[in-house]
């Protein structure tokens, strides 16, 4: 029997996890996914992968065990009010990817009761290389099935509650993070010769080259950069000069930007 889930909130998110989740033989084997939208036009296309498209969130939250709920921080008070006449905490676990919104808010909202765990994928779920953290509750089982769903996305990881934040800034704001280091690098490899597209093609690769190198080994990048920079080379001369212009710092101090923001966004 297939799982059925609704997704509440069919933008950037939401899209991305409806996808990542049709393109797989084994999440379309195991899910049933539905994906809820007050203007439904903009992913019609999502049907043609199997996905359901609706603007109806009760008949979406009354079919569903699994509930992810991807609207704006802003808009969880009248998704709420809406569906409330049909939740049943013995029916679903809720799954909410909201930035900054705790299950403690979430439960005020819903009354007590409910299975409610915060998740921070990323959109790389689209093409199933998300990064999701899950934030560590009490309820085991739900956990258990909520790690299933988001494994079929990429890789995920259970978490303290505290950390969330941290999580959304590192693995959520990270996939923009790092598209702006290889865009970047794409406008140097410019400078240097190439054409646009073949500079982001070598760009592009070479940054999942290094992360490939990092996941594959568990190696600290500084180990693998040693192996890079040789002695009197260009490599030194280029990173070091990133360095004296604040790469690392600029970088740093972007993040904690991010995670100070977080508090404020609602
Ligand atoms: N965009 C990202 O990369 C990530 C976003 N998040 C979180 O996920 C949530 C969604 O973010 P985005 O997709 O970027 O925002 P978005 O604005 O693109 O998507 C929200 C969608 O919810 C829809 N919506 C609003 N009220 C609704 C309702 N009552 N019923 C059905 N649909 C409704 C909106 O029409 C919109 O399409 C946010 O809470 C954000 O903090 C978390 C991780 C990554
Ligand atoms: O920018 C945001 O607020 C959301 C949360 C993480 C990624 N996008």
């Amino acid at each position: 029997m297939k799982t059925n889930v609704a997704i509440l909130g069919g933008g950037n998110l939401g899209t991305a996890l409806a996808k990542g989740l049709s393109r797989t033989d084994e999440a379309s084997q195991k899910y049933d996914v539905t994906v809820t939208r007050r203007n439904t036009d903009l992913i019609q296309h999502l049907e043609e992968d199997g996905i359901t498209v609706s603007s109806d969130n009760l008949s979406a939250v009354k079919e569903a065990e699994l509930i992810v709920i991807s609207v704006q921080p802003t808009q969880i008070e009248h998704l709420i009010e809406e569906i409330k006449p049909v939740l049943d905490p013995k029916q679903h676990i809720i799954a909410s990817t909201m930035a900054g919104v705790s299950g403690e808010e979430i439960a005020k909202l819903t009354g007590s009761g409910y299975r409610i765990l915060r998740v921070m994928p990323n959109t790389a779920a689209a093409i199933n290389q998300a990064m999701t953290c899950i934030e560590r509750t009490p309820h085991k089982e739900a956990e258990e099935k909520v790690i299933e769903l988001f494994e079929t996305l990429g890789k995920t990881l259970v978490i303290n509650s505290e950390l969330m934040e941290a999580s959304t800034v590192l693995g959520a704001c990270g996939i923009a993070f790092f598209l702006r280091y290889i865009r970047a690098a794409s406008q140097g490899g410019i400078e240097v010769g190439f054409h646009a597209e073949e500079a982001q093609l070598i760009a592009s690769q070479t940054a999942l080259g290094a992360s490939s190198l990092l996941l594959n080994s568990n190696n600290h990048p500084e180990y693998e950069i040693d192996k890079v920079t040789t002695p009197k080379g260009c490599t030194i001369a280029g990173l070091n000069e990133m360095e004296h212009n604040g790469l690392s710092s600029a970088l740093i101090k972007g993040i904690k930007t991010s995670w100070e923001m977080i508090e404020k966004i609602r």
